[in-house]
């Protein structure tokens, strides 16, 4: 359930990685799927839909394995962060704050008041700025994942739209860690992403989504797995 240690830069297969799953039918389920990372969006409900430790605690009891918990947190407050990461235990601690209310020197101390935990932070990907917001991450963070960003957003993400992509693969070039490519992914456009980009691993939220609500198909959720995974560069 855990990442016994950082993970290497390659992986040996497509990662893939959903959000936001918010029961504990949907866990279950997507991880019966095979989906690698299961993420939950937790927080006290500042941003809309996060849910607190309690549901989110009983949501990643119903993950099953090799699939593994990834909390989402959007909050800049580090102290917050620190403490409900030790209640959850999330084998990954993925960090959304936008990149002017969380820097590469808070995503540090984050891990040193977290020993061993391993962290996913998501980078803004809206023009050659990112590619040096990218870079201040080498050395602290286990994960970069590369998401579409709205100007002036507190957070990054869940806008279900791409970007450009040859930012992104510009990342995954220069990137020493894995990179999780985000941003308006779905069945239908993951396979030509992954040729374009060749990130790690792919994460989808808004395109896996039922229409016109934030719980998931799984026929969606399947098919971006399935597809994903048969576009793994061999
Ligand atoms: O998952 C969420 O609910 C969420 C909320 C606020 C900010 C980010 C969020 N999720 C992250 O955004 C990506 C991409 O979303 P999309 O596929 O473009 O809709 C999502 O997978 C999470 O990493």
């Amino acid at each position: 359930m855990f990442y016994a240690q950082c993970p290497p830069r390659r992986l040996r297969a497509m990662l893939t990685q959903i959000y936001e799953i918010s029961t504990i039918e949907e866990a279950s389920a997507v991880s019966a799927i095979g989906v690698d990372h299961v993420g939950v969006l937790v927080g006290d409900g500042r941003f809309p839909r996060e849910l607190p430790i309690s549901a989110a605690s009983e949501i990643a009891a119903a993950i099953v394995p090799p699939s593994k918990f990834s909390a989402l947190f959007l909050t800049c407050d580090l102290s917050l962060i620190a403490s409900w990461a030790r209640e959850l235990n999330p084998a990954i601690v993925h960090l959304g704050a936008s990149a002017e209310l969380l820097s590469p020197q808070d995503v540090a101390s984050l891990k040193r008041m977290l020993p061993g935990k391993v962290v996913m932070r998501s980078i803004p990907v809206f023009g050659e700025e990112s590619v040096a917001i990218a870079r201040s991450y080498v050395g602290i963070a286990d994960f970069l994942l590369l998401d579409s960003y709205r100007a002036t957003d507190k957070q990054i993400g869940a806008l279900g739209v791409t970007h450009d992509w040859g930012i992104s693969r510009r990342i995954v070039d220069l990137a020493p860690v894995p990179v999780v490519l985000a941003g308006g992914l779905g069945p239908d456009n993951v396979a030509e992403a992954i040729r374009t980009v060749r990130p790690a691993g792919v994460d989808s939220k808004t395109r896996t989504d039922q229409d016109g609500s934030h719980a998931k198909d799984l026929d969606r959720v399947r098919r971006f797995h399935e597809a994903a995974r048969a576009a793994a560069p061999s």
